[in-house]
């Protein structure tokens, strides 16, 4: 049997599954937990990469890897390819008046044709932009610029490239022609770094200790890869419920999106991943459950125990800021608090249901009107989250079996890379539970009567 890696180096932690190539079989997988905070130190993610290869048995039997990663954190490195400060993460919003600076210059319909989408504060060029506003030192020892995934493949293979879809969220990359816009990197940063090169889906970056070494690519790129792919036109949507929310879809042409709500970036396959994010998922659950003292799967039962709408109790997610709707400084709020919605099991309830109405706002504005949406990421183990989803969302909602769909992906681009097809290996699907239930609109309906208001304060374009 010939086995193949994926790494997931996400926001929270390093996950490492290991697959058989040919079928894709799971054999074995481990993890480790990343810092906490917005702006980290890169070789905190070697030292997880270890830690979670190491947990889950070791690489030495492994033919081939490929390492997925958060997208967008800005990793500056010097002449000698030492960082020369802790990376700037996707959800650090310093770069929030930076971005607008950015869209002011040049129009967002400027922005989106140019390179695929309007830059928020998540994207590196708004980052790069912020580092040239407030750390000049920093930037004159600067000689090359990557993203995390790019910076990992590096340690390993000592070269530095990337691929389509990583390379799709640094605002300086253009989907649509496959170039960089050094132009527009010069322009935001004030000079011109060395970049890495852009690898096509089945390129070889180079070798770590004698096994081949894939492109590797972003973490939703990925997590499109690891469910097994999910076309707009097919009536099927991806939601990933991790430290982010996305809603995304594979697309045969690219996107180019004046609202700035839709990312235009390119797939892990040579094709298009129009995708919206948040910048609160997950943590939501994690920060209700800390509230009450309770654990994730307490909170569960107790948001099920509740009454669906949670009896007008709304909570607004906007606990580290957001970016759909763009409002990098708003704060999460309690709406309708009463003596008779002041119960643990209410605040359960409105943490789902606000969690999901954000999601399902997102879900709206990727515009694809989806008959089935398939949810995966860290919140999607959930058991309310995925009873509560489709009345919210109004449509069925399809749960693959609980995984690590982003590693999963990211080892099926390592099996393809060994397998020289036009095509990624057909790996069997995992088995996933079909959730249904009557729609109930009135819940989202309140939700939009509270989140009005603060969406006149959206930063938008
Ligand atoms: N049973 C569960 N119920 C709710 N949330 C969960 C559960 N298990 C894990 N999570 C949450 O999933 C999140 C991590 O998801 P993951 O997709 O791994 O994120 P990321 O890839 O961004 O690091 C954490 O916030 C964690 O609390
Ligand atoms: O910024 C985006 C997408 O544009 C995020 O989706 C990041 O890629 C982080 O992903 P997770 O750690 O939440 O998986």
């Amino acid at each position: 049997m010939t086995l193949v890696a994926g790494v997931d180096s996400s926001t929270q932690s390093c996950k490492v599954v290991i697959r058989d190539a040919e079928t894709g079989a799971h054999v074995r997988e481990g993890s480790a937990p990343h810092p906490t905070g917005t702006e980290v130190a890169p070789a905190a993610w070697w030292d997880a990469f270890e830690r979670a290869a190491e947990a889950a048995g070791g690489l030495a039997d492994v033919a081939a890897l490929s390492v997925a990663a958060q997208q967008h954190g800005m990793v500056c490195l010097d002449e000698r390819g030492d960082v020369v400060r802790d990376a700037l993460l996707w959800n650090d919003t310093r770069s929030a008046s930076a971005a607008a600076g950015l869209v002011a210059e040049r129009g967002a319909r400027w922005w989106a044709e140019a390179v695929g989408s309007v830059p928020l504060a998540s994207f590196t060029v708004a980052k790069l932009r912020w580092l040239a506003e407030h750390e000049p030192d920093n930037v004159r020892r600067t000689a090359s610029v990557c993203l995390p995934h790019d910076w990992l493949t590096r340690r390993l293979t000592g070269r530095l490239t990337t691929d389509r879809g990583d390379a799709s969220g640094t605002g300086y990359w253009s989907p649509a022609t496959g170039e960089y816009r050094r132009d527009v990197l010069k322009d935001a940063f004030g000079t011109l770094p060395e970049l890495p090169r852009v690898l096509g889906p089945r390129d070889q970056a180079g070798e770590w200790e004698g096994r081949a070494v894939a492109p590797g690519t972003g973490d939703n790129m990925a997590a499109m890869l690891g469910v097994g792919g999910a076309s707009g036109s097919s009536g099927e949507i991806v939601v990933s419920i991790g430290t982010s929310g996305t809603a995304f879809a594979v697309a045969d042409t690219p996107s180019a999106d004046p609202s700035g709500k839709i990312a235009g970036f390119a797939d892990a396959t040579g094709r298009y991943l129009p995708l919206v994010c948040t910048l609160n998922a997950a943590r939501v659950l994690d920060a209700a459950a800390s509230l009450l003292g309770v654990s994730l799967e307490r909170l569960s039962e107790l948001a099920l125990s509740a009454p669906a709408g949670a009896d007008g109790l709304v909570l607004l997610p906007y606990l580290e800021g957001e970016r759909t709707p763009d409002l990098p400084d708003a704060t999460g709020s309690l709406h309708g608090l009463r003596l008779a919605t002041a119960t643990p099991a209410h605040l359960a309830r409105a943490a789902v249901e606000g969690l999901l109405c954000h999601l399902a706002d997102a879900v709206d504005a990727l515009g694809l009107a989806p008959e089935r949406i398939r949810l995966i990421g860290g919140g999607a183990r959930s058991e309310a989250v995925r009873r509560i989803a489709p009345a919210v969302f109004g449509r069925p909602v399809l749960v693959p079996e609980p995984g690590e769909y982003v590693a999963t992906g990211a080892a099926r681009q390592a099996a393809w890379l060994l397998a020289e097809t036009p095509e990624p290996p057909e790996w069997a699907p995992a088995g996933e539970a079909r959730y249904d239930a009557e729609p109930v609109p009135w819940i989202r309906e309140r939700y939009a009567e509270v989140s009005g208001p603060f969406l006149s304060a959206e930063v938008g374009p």
